[in-house]
């Protein structure tokens, strides 16, 4: 795959993007979620103009930029959790950023229920920025920050690529990560981190030992204070514990677990308390304070300049280099034509992998039965067998093969079984195709087919020039002269190619040649011959 096209270190910017300063959004409008990745029938659309008023905005598109997004299941509480972070933002000098107790909650858009809301990707169009005082000695002090909502996995109407898309672009295109998960971390979580950033890193041109920075693992409606307390410490205990490798561990726990520390930077958790009966199950519930459980609000007011604060702002990087909003811009444009592309394999969900890997292991054990078996037939070291019993061999071992095949247990169903076993039946055809080819070349006669049809057309074409000349047909003799003339120079070339081994294309022909004259001329002689018996 060659990205090398669509993304360098500092990509240039497009035509069109190039010089644009465009004016702040909140200029012209409120601020609000801008979709900028749509999702359309399973397949995701870059809203580039969209972006561009975002990223390209005069204050912002220079400076380097730090972008903390939110992913994980669906209605799980992430837009809600991004709410929280734009008051933050906009309060963060105030001690009582949180906000007033009879305040709705606003922002991205979020609401009870059980059917999804956010889809695709949708980033908040006010870029923050924010004077980076730990970062004072170099020039560039002020870095912008992008807030990203993302569609949550998992639905009832997304595929697993789908989820892995969404998953994988905001991974890549993100600084800070958030992972959002409900009351624990389960292997399958972790299974499904593996998964998406695998298929995140599988799009990335130059995939260094740790591609994608900072995850949190963010751990909502914890129950277990008793064991782990709230906030960073409690959780990066608890996470210590969750990815720690031990030798007598299952290689399997083992390689998810490595995979997941290979692919970042920086990891941490977070454990959030429940937020109270009130958030969870009142549908008239605005994200007022006044109806959040005391012990969230504390956390949560720990958790969100965990991220924000200045001093945690992580500058997001790409190949070791810090991006600015306008980098960023085309970064976002190249790696949605890669996932809409067809480079990629296609994430499956784990019973149609594992049946499909059942079925090609069943397919791989059959071919490998037939392949011995036939060997001890016609094998290199083997003599000439006559064709039909080569045929018949072929039919017994492939119905033996064949229920081999289905003698092994598979996942997968009948029907998706059935295909493979339709695969393993053609492949075993063209297996005995080659092998009959080979066994045709050990018959001495059908080796020297092609020197006896040039021999044959030799003898012809002198008889016939002779005959020609004799009677005064010249320009017949001189044709058949030429003809017996090409034919003396391709048996030659044949024997050269037959005894050099190079020019065997040439070779090929002659033989392809010589082989149509056999069985057009064979089957003229028998015709004739037929009808000589049947008029005597
Ligand atoms: N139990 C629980 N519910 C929460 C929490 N935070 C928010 N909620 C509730 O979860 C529901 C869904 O919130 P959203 O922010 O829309 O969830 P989401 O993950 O963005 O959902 P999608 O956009 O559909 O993926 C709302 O009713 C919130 O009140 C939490 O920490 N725990
Ligand atoms: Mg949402």
């Amino acid at each position: 795959m060659d990205l090398g096209k669509n993304i360098s270190p500092t990509p240039q910017p497009t035509e069109g993007s190039q010089e644009k300063d465009v004016k702040p959004v909140e200029e012209k409008k409120v601020a609000r979620p801008i979709q900028i990745v749509q999702a359309n029938e399973h397949n995701f659309e870059l809203n580039a103009t969209a972006l561009e008023e975002v990223l390209l905005q005069k204050h912002v598109k220079d400076l380097n930029v730090v972008v903390v997004s939110v992913a994980g299941a669906f209605r799980k509480g992430k837009s809600f959790l991004l709410d929280f972070m734009l008051r933050y933002m906009h309060n963060r000098d105030k001690d009582s950023w949180i906000g007033g107790n009879d305040e709705p909650l606003t922002g991205f858009t979020w609401r009870g229920g059980c059917e999804r809301e956010t889809t695709g990707i949708q980033v908040w169009s006010e870029v923050f920025v924010v004077e980076n005082y730990f970062n004072l000695l170099l020039m560039n002090f002020q870095v912008a920050v992008l807030l990203v909502d993302t569609q949550g996995a998992f639905d009832s109407q997304s595929t697993i690529k789908d989820s892995a898309t969404v998953f994988a672009l905001s991974t890549m295109t993100s600084s800070v990560q958030v992972y959002n998960l409900s009351s624990n971390i389960q292997e399958d979580d972790l299974q499904h981190l593996q998964l998406f950033t695998e298929y995140g890193r599988l799009a990335m041109e130059e995939v260094s030992e740790k591609p994608f920075q900072s995850l949190m693992f963010l751990i909502r409606d914890w129950c277990f204070p008793y064991e782990y307390c709230y906030g960073m410490k409690g959780g990066n205990e608890f996470l210590d514990k969750r990815l720690q490798v031990k030798h007598n561990q299952h290689e399997e726990l083992q390689n998810v677990r490595n995979h997941i520390q290979h692919c970042f930077s920086n990891i941490n958790c977070f454990l959030l308390p429940h937020p109270g009966l009130k958030v969870a199950t009142n549908p008239k519930f605005d994200g007022r304070l006044r109806d959040i459980n005391e012990e969230f609000k504390k956390e949560l007011a720990q958790l969100v300049p965990l991220l924000l604060a200045p001093s945690q702002l992580v500058e997001k990087e790409i190949g070791g280099n810090k991006v600015t909003c306008k980098d960023l811009l085309e970064y976002f444009k190249a790696y949605i034509k890669i996932y809409q592309g067809e480079e990629l394999p296609h994430p499956k969900t784990m019973l149609q992998a594992t049946a499909e890997a059942n079925n090609l292991t069943a397919v791989a054990g059959a071919k490998d039965l037939y392949s011995k078996k036939m060997e001890q037939v016609c094998g290199g070291d083997k003599p000439y067998v006559a064709p039909g019993d080569l045929k018949r061999c072929h039919e017994e071992i492939r119905d033996y093969s064949v229920s081999y095949f289905r003698s092994v247990k598979k996942m997968g169903g009948k029907e998706f079984c059935q295909r493979y076993q339709n695969q393993l039946e053609s492949e075993l055809e063209e297996t005995y195709t080659n092998l009959s080819k080979q066994n045709d070349g050990k018959n001495i006669f059908y080796a020297a087919r092609t020197p006896a049809t040039l021999f044959a057309v030799m003898f012809i074409t002198y008889v016939v020039s002779g005959v020609t000349g004799f009677i005064g047909l010249s320009t017949l003799a001189a044709l058949a002269n030429l003809v017996m003339g090409v034919t003396l120079l391709s048996l030659c070339a044949w024997g050269y190619v037959k005894y050099s081994g190079e020019f065997r294309e040439l070779g090929t022909i002659i033989d392809e040649v010589a082989e149509a004259l056999w069985v057009q001329v064979g089957s003229v002689l028998t015709s004739a011959c037929l009808l000589v018996f049947v008029t005597i």
